[in-house]
């Protein structure tokens, strides 16, 4: 039988003052759906460096990338999708959408009002406790 493909994606969680940051898909398959901003890390790329490029293309802006938060599997049904989970900051500038058709930042009241990706509402299930939400300096 054929292997299903494996994607691999590294994903920003985007915090700023008890906030992070939700992009939604602007195309594909899964258009329309919520996200944290990120893509598939390129070959000879440290997941920090597809993370600072990936954001930059998507949102031109830059940030600091932080620790991981949590990494998800998730099966698909065309594809099973690994995706590393960090903690970033803003370093500089406000993000523009150049690719995604809408974002919000999301108090820890709002996580659930907007329609996440399977594999993200799974990742923030992992995320979603006191610690992650006590201020850090
Ligand atoms: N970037 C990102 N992708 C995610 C998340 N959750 C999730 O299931 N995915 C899935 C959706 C995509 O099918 C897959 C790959 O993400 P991607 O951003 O590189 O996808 P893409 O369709 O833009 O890829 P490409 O055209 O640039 O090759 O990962 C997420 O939080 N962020």
């Amino acid at each position: 039988m054929e292997q299903k493909k494996q994607i691999e994606v590294v994903a920003a969680v985007i915090c700023e003052a008890g906030r992070v940051f939700a992009t939604q898909r602007g195309y594909g398959e899964w258009k329309d759906w919520w996200e944290f901003p990120g893509g598939k890390m390129e070959a000879g790329e440290t997941p920090e460096e597809a993370l600072r490029r990936e954001i930059c293309e998507e949102l031109a802006t830059e940030i600091e990338v932080g620790p991981l938060l949590t990494t998800v599997d998730y099966d698909y049904p065309k594809f099973h999708l690994t995706m590393h989970c960090f903690r970033c900051r803003l370093a500089s500038g406000r993000p523009t959408l150049l690719e995604h058709e809408a974002a919000r930042w999301l108090d820890r009241t709002e996580l659930s009002t907007v329609c996440w990706l399977p594999a993200d509402k799974v990742a923030i299930e992992n995320m979603d406790h006191d610690g992650f939400w006590s201020p850090i300096p």
